[in-house]
């Protein structure tokens, strides 16, 4: 604590220097009323004091040993001349002996304060009656002085001085001092009010500045300066505020700039961190589902599946596994392309999930392969619901982008308990069960049986068995002939494999294509029909058989087959056949698998003069006008349209249509399948160009098709 302690240390510095001033001015106020006073009592003692000394005087000379009563009156005379004012002796009774005014001489004054003075022989002052008019006057008593000098012993009379007009004199003067000492007071108050005034504004305002400055430096505006007025202290103060803000200013930018930095890396960390959460959530996800559908797939299934199994064998109600697979599908892909595939396969997972019930684990395994698990499966009545369901549900027409399709599926039902009590033996049983609803003619379900396992088995060895046979050359080429329907003549006839096997006996192309298919035996089981057929037909035209063209099936996979081109040319310059008198049959899937690739094929294969026929038309999904994009001569209309002309409008209209297109188109239209003399008669009435057909003959060894050709080449006898 300092000399001078804060004794209000709430109080503004304004209202402290303002204080301090009215102290110090009601100070100045009193010292001045203290002068006025003594100033007005110095006035009245001066006028005592001057009219004691008078009266002393007077009593002394009055006094003087001998002194005549008419000496004494002569100096009283005197003394009137000199003061205008009553001086008189008196004796010690109170009678006036001399006086300034000689009327009163011999006049009785009895006042109290004079005898009181004469008795105790010290002067006294007092306001008593006047000895003229008994009015008050101001009179100052002094005795006469003892012969012996004595004070303090009854004196033999007294001196009376009224001095009233001395005294009033005296007061004036001293009044109108006390009156220009207040004057003068009340101004020096004014102005030293106004000096407080403008002294504590002087020195508050840049301090309050200073302070409101500083709050908003402190609040964050680093940019707000103080005006610095002066050079003194608050000058400096001011300057040096200014100084720090502007450091707090810079500092702060520079704080902002490593803030905004470090927000931008924090972003891109954060950013970066999100985008490896998204990626591993991504990864997790796609782990575990299947990204074109969104369903579980094969992992997930499996923990489904195995939970499932976990839940029967603890008693639960054994569940079921459901194997669909749709029917023909890959034609789809290939024909409309992956897109529309795609598309078909999230329909058909939305439908799976709009059909079953919530608590049914549904899964892609992939390609066009779901399974399904049932749990809580009661009864083979149940699972055939469960399968209808399925089916209904896959056969209501699909549109995806363009086309309006109609798709079957086949189920294989498997179930725990009664097929097996493993997941992975339910699955494969399921799978087997598929399979066996496709070979029972598709769009339909079947349960497992232990007699499909032997299917499965019949069909590995129908594979090997066909590949010994390629290299043992069991298989064979049969030919049946197409004939012009215009002039009846046979103009050329398809080359179709048959498979006489020791083994197995005759096994039916239905039955072995798709096996080679599937495992590729195809190529080189398609090569050597190709080749086979090419050879028999210059053989026969060696025969004399001439002007006719073989038709070999070319599959889809042959087709896609790099080395088709090359073993075509190859196998035309060995055998020596003129392309011309080739014609290759393909499907339109098989050409649509990858369109571009397909034109370019057809286009060479057009330049070595072969001819191109689209067989199965009418079973696919392309138009005219795109395979008109294609280097194609024929059409040949399924025989499944065919079968049912004579009573199906719908086929009788399609094949209308096929004709009259086909026309339009100038394509060769081949009708296969005719049986009857009907179906003839309608296809010669819409202009198709050829058949082929049991109505003429079936496939034939080549031998017998040579006769068959001879016999009808034989101009009939007359
Ligand atoms: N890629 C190859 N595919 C081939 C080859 N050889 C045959 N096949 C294909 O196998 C399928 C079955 O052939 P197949 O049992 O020989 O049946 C053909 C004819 O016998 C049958 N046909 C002919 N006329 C009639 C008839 O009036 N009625 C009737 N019910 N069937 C008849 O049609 C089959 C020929 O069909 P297509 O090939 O579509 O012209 C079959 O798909 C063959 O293509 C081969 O070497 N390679």
């Amino acid at each position: 604590m300092g000399l001078f302690p804060n004794l209000f240390p709430e109080m503004s510095i304004r209202l402290k220097l303002l204080g301090a001033f009215l102290v110090m001015l009601a100070g100045f106020i009193v010292l001045a009323g203290a002068a006025v006073v003594l100033q007005l009592v110095g006035a009245q003692r001066a006028a005592l004091q001057q009219a004691e000394h008078v009266a002393a005087a007077v009593a002394r000379i009055s006094e003087q040993p001998g002194a005549a009563q008419s000496a004494r009156q002569s100096y009283f005379d005197s003394l009137g001349v000199l003061f205008d004012r009553d001086i008189f002796l008196v004796d010690a009774s109170g009678v006036v002996v001399a006086a300034t005014d000689r009327r009163i001489v011999g006049q009785a004054h009895q006042v109290p304060e004079i005898a009181q003075a004469v008795a105790e022989g010290r002067p006294r002052d007092f306001v008593g009656p006047d000895v003229f008019d008994g009015t008050d006057a101001r009179q100052v008593v002094v005795p006469l002085p003892a012969p012996d000098g004595t004070a303090g012993v009854r004196a033999a009379g007294a001196v009376v001085f009224e001095y009233t007009q001395v005294y009033d004199t005296l007061m004036a003067e001293a009044k109108q001092a006390a009156l220009l000492t207040v004057l003068a007071t009340f101004i020096l108050a004014v102005l030293g009010w106004i000096m407080a005034f403008r002294v504590t504004h002087a020195l508050v305002r840049p301090l309050a500045e200073l302070e409101r400055t500083v709050a908003l430096v402190a609040a964050g505006n680093h940019g707000a300066r103080l005006r610095v007025r002066s050079n003194d202290e608050v000058g400096r103060l001011a300057a040096a505020v200014n100084r720090m803000a502007a450091d707090l200013q810079r500092q702060h930018d520079a704080l902002q700039e490593r803030n905004a930095d470090l927000a931008r890396s924090n972003a891109l960390l954060q950013d970066g961190i999100t985008r490896q959460q998204e990626a591993a959530e991504r990864i997790e996800y796609l782990a575990y589902h299947d990204s074109l559908t969104a369903l579980p797939n094969r992992n997930q299934f499996g923990a489904l599946l195995a939970d499932a199994v976990a839940r029967a064998e603890r008693g639960h109600h054994p569940f079921g596994l459901f194997f669909v697979d749709l029917d023909r599908f890959k034609q789809i892909n290939d024909t409309l392309g992956h897109g529309a595939g795609d598309a078909l396969l999230q329909e058909v997972a939305r439908r799976l999930r709009q059909t079953l019930r919530a608590g049914d684990a549904i899964a892609r395994l992939g390609g066009d392969e779901f399974v399904v698990l049932v749990d809580e499966l009661r009864s083979d009545r149940h699972a055939e619901a469960v399968a209808h369901k399925i089916l209904q549900a896959i056969a209501r027409p699909f549109i995806v982008p363009g086309y309006e399709l109609r798709v079957t599926a086949s189920v294989g039902i498997s179930r725990h308990g009664r097929d097996g009590r493993d997941g992975q033996t339910l699955m494969k049983y399921a799978d087997i069960a598929m399979y066996q609803a496709k070979a029972a003619g598709k769009n339909s379900f079947a349960f497992y049986s232990p007699a499909h396992d032997d299917n499965s088995i019949a069909r590995l060895e129908l594979e090997s068995r066909l590949r010994c046979a390629l290299e043992l050359g069991e298989l064979e080429l049969h030919y049946q002939p197409k004939l012009d329907l215009r002039s009846g003549r046979i103009t050329g006839m398809e080359a179709l494999l048959r498979w006489p096997s020791p083994g197995l006996g005759m096994v039916s192309p239905e039955q072995f294509i798709p096996v080679a298919e599937e495992t590729g035996l195809i190529v080189p089981l398609g090569k050597w029909a190709l080749r086979q057929a090419c050879r028999q037909n210059m053989a026969w035209l060696a025969q004399g058989l001439d002007g006719l063209t073989v038709a070999v099936n070319l599959s889809p996979r042959q087709f896609s087959d790099p080395d088709l081109l090359t073993d075509i040319v190859s196998i035309l310059h060995e055998t020596g056949l003129d392309g011309r008198r080739l014609e290759l049959e393909i499907t339109e899937s098989a050409i649509m698998q990858d369109a571009e690739a397909g034109r370019r094929l057809l286009r060479s294969l057009k330049s070595l003069g072969v001819r191109i026929a689209i067989d199965d038309f009418g079973t696919g999904y392309s138009s005219l006008s795109t395979l008109k994009q294609f280097p194609i001569d024929t059409l040949k209309i399924d025989r499944s349209f065919i079968a049912d002309l004579a009573t199906d409008p719908e086929d009788r209209g399609l094949t209308e249509a096929i004709l009259q297109m086909a026309r339009t188109l100038k394509l060769h239209v081949v009708a296969e399948g005719v049986e009857n003399r009907v179906q003839q008669a309608f296809l010669r009435e819409r202009g198709c160009d050829e058949l082929q057909g049991f109505l003429f003959s079936k496939p034939l060894p080549a031998a017998e098709f040579a006769a068959f050709v001879h016999d009808q080449r034989q101009p009939t006898a007359a």
